[in-house]
């Protein structure tokens, strides 16, 4: 516990120790400043035991077979074992080599793969309607500055990609599920940077753990950096990506007007299916109210319960039906390195207008959402929502079957 005076914070408190005096000479992004533990999966068994004085330390050979990796241990990195005089914890908490899909003993059975019918945007049969979206003639540039590691409260885990664009100012997101998707501009190395910048913007490979000083991309490849790596799947088929509009009601507000928050969450639940081993990608882009922000679809929802449907209340207000454009997510895709897709969606113009001007990212799969409570699988039901959804498929084209909805009233 810290205490109040501050005393035994770290720069108030001795530095007697050399990983502390290192520790407080780092930058102030370095946070929370906590103690190097070493990486063991690196070192010769170290077994520990503990005495009334303090901790023991024996040195033993390795007993996992790995005689191609790189055993000499620093003469330091002993030292610091044996003077934090308490014992490790066991290497599986330092390092494991990949993020499964889902928690061990959690996960929804095979069966539940979700199912996709094949499209093709460039024949008029393709399941894609025939509308054809205003689409910018090049992508926009963008730019992932930053990557971190999400555990989720649904037991999987997920890499947050934060992306700048030269288009607008807004924080667009990628959220991605399995580790070996990467983002090229992530991973690009950038001019004086060193090993702990790369690790602080998340261009590692594997995981970080305390201590962890290499981020795993730079320099050649040793067996001894089989721990730092990405677990790649076998499999090659494309991943689920799910084009998501941000919806500040639907998703943190309880709003039962609209099923984004259902769709955002099931989205997150299909890619973390063990049958999902190829991983998934939701693009989060802030176009709030189908584009047209928050203030004014506020001022629609009024309009709404004056009578107006969802689409009408956008006219009146003078905006478009929606107002929404995909060239983000296009170049964001590519950046992840993915040129074809499994689209989670029931729209048939973002199928479209996902693919680019030049089909830079091909859909090759729709995979439909449909509302829990239609499915009779929970979710929620409430008259405004039911008038959404008649809205999107009687004005909007979406690709919905409102018998489906009726079923299981
Ligand atoms: N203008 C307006 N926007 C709304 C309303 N209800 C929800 N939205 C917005 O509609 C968008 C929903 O977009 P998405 O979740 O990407 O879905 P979609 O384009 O409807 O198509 P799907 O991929 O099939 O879900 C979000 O930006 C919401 O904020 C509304 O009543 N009026």
């Amino acid at each position: 516990m810290p205490s109040l005076d501050g005393k035994d914070s770290m720069r108030g408190a001795g530095v007697d120790k050399p990983w502390q005096k290192e520790m407080a000479d780092l930058p102030s992004f370095y946070s929370p400043q906590s103690r190097p533990v070493p990486d063991t999966s690196r070192l010769p068994n170290v077994e520990h035991s503990q005495h009334d004085e303090g901790v023991s330390f024996s040195l033993s050979p390795p007993a996992e077979p790995s005689s191609s990796r790189n055993l000499e241990v620093p003469t330091a990195t002993l030292d610091m074992i044996a003077s934090n005089q308490e014992p490790l914890p066991p290497p599986s908490l330092l390092s494991p080599a990949f993020t499964p899909p889902a928690t061990p003993g959690t996960t929804t059975p095979r069966s539940e793969h979700p199912r996709g019918v094949p499209v093709d945007s460039s024949i008029p049969s393709g399941g894609c309607g025939t509308k054809k979206p205003r689409l910018l003639e090049t992508l926009p540039e963008v730019q992932c500055i930053v990557r971190a590691r999400i555990p989720t409260t649904g037991g999987t885990e997920m890499f947050l990609h934060l992306y700048t664009n030269n288009v607008d100012q807004k924080e667009h997101l990628a959220i991605v599920f399995g580790s070996h998707i990467r983002s090229t501009s992530l991973d690009a190395p950038r001019e004086g940077e060193t090993e702990m910048d790369r690790m602080v913007r998340g261009a590692y490979t594997g995981r970080l753990y305390p201590g962890r000083t290499r981020s795993g991309m730079v320099g050649p490849v040793t067996p001894a950096d089989s721990d730092l790596a990405d677990h790649t799947p076998a499999e090659s088929n494309p991943p689920l990506v799910r084009i998501h509009s941000e919806c500040y009601t639907g998703e943190t507000a309880w709003s039962a007007r609209c099923d984004c928050g259902e769709q955002l969450d099931e989205a997150a639940r299909l890619m973390s299916l063990p049958s999902e081993e190829q991983g998934g990608i939701i693009i989060y882009l802030r176009q709030e109210g189908r584009g047209i922000g928050l203030g004014e679809k506020l001022k629609a929802y009024n309009l709404q319960d004056l009578g107006s449907d969802t689409v009408e209340a956008n006219l009146l207000l003078r905006h478009p039906a929606d107002a929404r454009s995909y060239g983000l997510a296009t170049a964001m895709l590519r950046d992840l390195g993915q040129h074809e897709v499994r689209l989670l969606t029931n729209n048939p113009d973002k199928i479209r207008a996902v693919e680019g001007p030049n089909r830079e990212v091909r859909v090759t799969e729709r995979v439909a959402m449909v509302p829990l409570s239609w499915k009779g699988k929970g979710g929620f039901r409430s008259r405004e929502v039911e008038g959404y959804l008649k809205t999107k498929i009687e004005k909007m084209g979406h690709m919905l079957d409102m018998d489906l909805g009726s079923q299981h009233s």
